[in-house]
């Protein structure tokens, strides 16, 4: 079995990676020449942890090639993953067009049976019709169809991706050819965990719906988190009670400045875009979206009511990742949060271990420090909205001394609001402040 991989993002070099780990011969395609390049001198296109190490070895151990061909990887592989972006179109529909673009390049090169694994989340019917694109493409040149379609779902989280894409939860494949569930469980013998065998569609629903439900959690204890607010209330206790129910969970219950990243945004407004095409709304997914959307409004309040006038305020803000231990700022809470202050005219500095050289593309009047103390130098106010160690790691003792009024808005709450109050800071979180 040799395995190759189409698109050399998060989600395709990991799945490289980890298939290389596995004793897999595996090939990563991508149309970026660039990304190509910087992969083959074993650096990676974009940040994670753990990665960089395996990618090094199974190159020199010649497990893991890379291409910009297509022809190259389906005259060499025989198991064919899809993991190029499906990012949101302006209705908020998914755009396929690079899904769709990969399957009509694939046909041209198919000559024997391939298994085409379908790892990008695509809306529920995408199965179908790619296997119709195919068919069509192979018809035209006169091929007989000589593939199966397989739906395989990644559920990784970026800052966690080697972990989760090793010891994932659960496997779902969703498959309707008995030689393709046969290589699939052989592909995935070593992995522990369970496998569930679906319908494709299945499979595809599967994959919103998980993230849909997570991101449920998180704007329902967001919301409960403005009712907790000055009510003396702390959010944080709320979710610790409520996760000590096994039916509950404690997980996804965090508090903040709302959910951002490449995926929950845009899975939510696909699945919503299917619902209205389905003519069957989805008043709890829309309200989902809807608070998650004003969080970081509702967290300007606070911070316009504490500071008045924001004109020539110097704001430091510490983080602009959508989480820690990612360099990815894809609908980041922290942009909105830049744009609100710019708008408002506040001259804003900001520090991120990973995010600035891509925020500096977008803002390029914000004030970028190398240091989160040096952001923090004559700050009139300090939003923390990311929760990198080395921001929570920040001697706020010492950090108060260089603060120009030590007034801090903690959109992840992830600070303790007791010991910061100690130290002097007039404290604000999330559904956790007590004036
Ligand atoms: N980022 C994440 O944590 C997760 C993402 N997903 C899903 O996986 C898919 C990929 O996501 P990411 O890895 O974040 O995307 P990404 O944007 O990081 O990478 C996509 C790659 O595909 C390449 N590409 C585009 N068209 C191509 C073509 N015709 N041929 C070859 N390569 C092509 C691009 O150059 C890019 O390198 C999306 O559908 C996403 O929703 C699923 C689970 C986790
Ligand atoms: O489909 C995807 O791309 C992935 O989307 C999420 O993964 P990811 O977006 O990488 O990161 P998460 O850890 O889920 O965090 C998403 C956002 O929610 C926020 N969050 C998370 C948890 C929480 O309790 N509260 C909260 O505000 C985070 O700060 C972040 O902004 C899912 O967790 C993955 O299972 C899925 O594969």
């Amino acid at each position: 079995m040799k395995i190759g991989v189409i698109g050399a993002g998060y989600v395709g070099t990991t799945t490289s990676i980890v298939f290389a780990k596995y004793g897999y011969q595996v090939t990563l395609m991508d149309t970026n020449l660039e990304k190509i390049k910087t992969l083959y001198q074993s650096k990676l296109p974009f940040y994670e942890e753990g990665l960089k190490e395996l990618l090094h070895d199974y190159i020199v151990e010649q497990r893991l090639s890379f291409t910009n061909s297509m022809e190259e990887i389906m005259k060499e592989c025989n198991i064919l993953f899809i993991t190029v972006g499906t990012p949101s179109l302006e209705n908020g529909k998914a755009d396929l067009s690079f899904v769709e673009e990969v399957v009509t390049q694939m046909a041209k090169y198919m000559d024997d049976y391939k298994v085409i694994v379908i790892k990008s989340t695509v809306p529920v019917g995408t199965g179908d019709k790619l296997n119709d694109i195919l068919k069509n493409e192979l018809k035209i040149r006169n091929k007989a169809p000589t593939f199966d379609l397989v739906s395989n779902p990644e559920f990784l989280r970026e800052g966690k991706a080697l972990f989760d894409a090793l010891y994932p939860d659960r496997v779902i494949v969703g498959c309707e050819s008995t030689k393709a569930r046969e290589i699939m469980k052989e592909l995935y013998k070593d992995v522990d965990t369970s496998i569930l065998f679906t319908t494709i569609k299945e499979a595809e629903m599967i994959k919103y719906a998980s993230n849909a439900f997570l991101a449920t959690k998180i704007s329902f204890i967001n919301e409960l988190a403005r009712l907790c607010d000055g009510k003396g209330v702390n959010i944080n206790q709320v979710a610790l009670g409520m996760g000590m129910d096994k039916r509950i969970g404690p997980d996804f219950l965090q508090a903040g400045i709302g959910y951002g990243g490449s995926c929950f945004p845009k899975d939510i407004k696909a699945l919503l875009a299917l619902a209205f095409d389905m003519d069957t709304p989805m008043p709890i997914l829309q309200a989902v979206k809807d608070i998650n959307e004003t969080q970081s409004q509702w967290f300007m309040k606070k911070v316009k009511q504490e500071l008045g006038n924001l004109e020539e305020k110097r704001i430091a803000i510490l983080g602009l990742t959508f989480k820690p231990k990612t360099d990815d700022i894809r609908e980041a809470p922290a942009l909105k949060v830049i744009d609100y202050l710019l708008k408002n005219k506040a001259s804003v500095t900001a520090y991120d271990p990973q995010g600035s050289e891509h925020v500096k593309k977008i803002y390029p009047t914000v004030t970028y420090t190398p240091t989160p103390l040096q952001a923090l130098e004559d700050a009139d106010a300090v939003l923390l909205l990311t929760e990198w160690q080395e921001i929570l790691d920040i001697d706020w003792e010492c950090a108060k001394s260089i603060i120009s009024n030590p007034l801090l808005f903690d959109g992840r709450n992830a600070l303790s609001p007791s010991n910061m109050m100690k130290l002097g800071y007039r404290y604000f979180g999330v559904g956790n402040t007590n004036f």
